[in-house]
């Protein structure tokens, strides 16, 4: 049996959650900034040493790592940061 609370216990508790959750999209919108400043630079570096423009062999790990944490909406996750640091192909 699930407890119920009064609604205006609910409502605090509900805005109590949702700052967790906005301080939670904070600190991901800025690891995803984080992540695209290093990626561009990653790829800089490669291809002002000659190297391809891309890494397929090291973005099936990215993609495997997000889908063995996450499942397959954790691939598509990975897909987007992958296409955001290196724009579509
Ligand atoms: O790891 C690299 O070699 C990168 O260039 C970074 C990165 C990424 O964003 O994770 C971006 C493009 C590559 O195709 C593979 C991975």
């Amino acid at each position: 049996m699930t407890a119920t609370l009064p609604p205006t216990d609910a409502d605090g508790r509900i805005a109590e959650l949702r700052e967790e959750i906005d301080a939670c999209d904070a600190e991901l919108i800025r690891l995803v900034q984080r992540r695209l400043a290093v990626s561009h630079e990653i790829g800089r570096l490669r291809r002002e040493s000659g190297g391809t423009r891309l890494s397929l062999a090291r973005e099936q790990q990215v993609i495997a790592r997000f889908q063995d944490a996450l499942g397959p909406d954790g691939a598509a996750l990975g897909m987007m940061l992958l296409r955001q640091g290196r724009g579509r192909l």
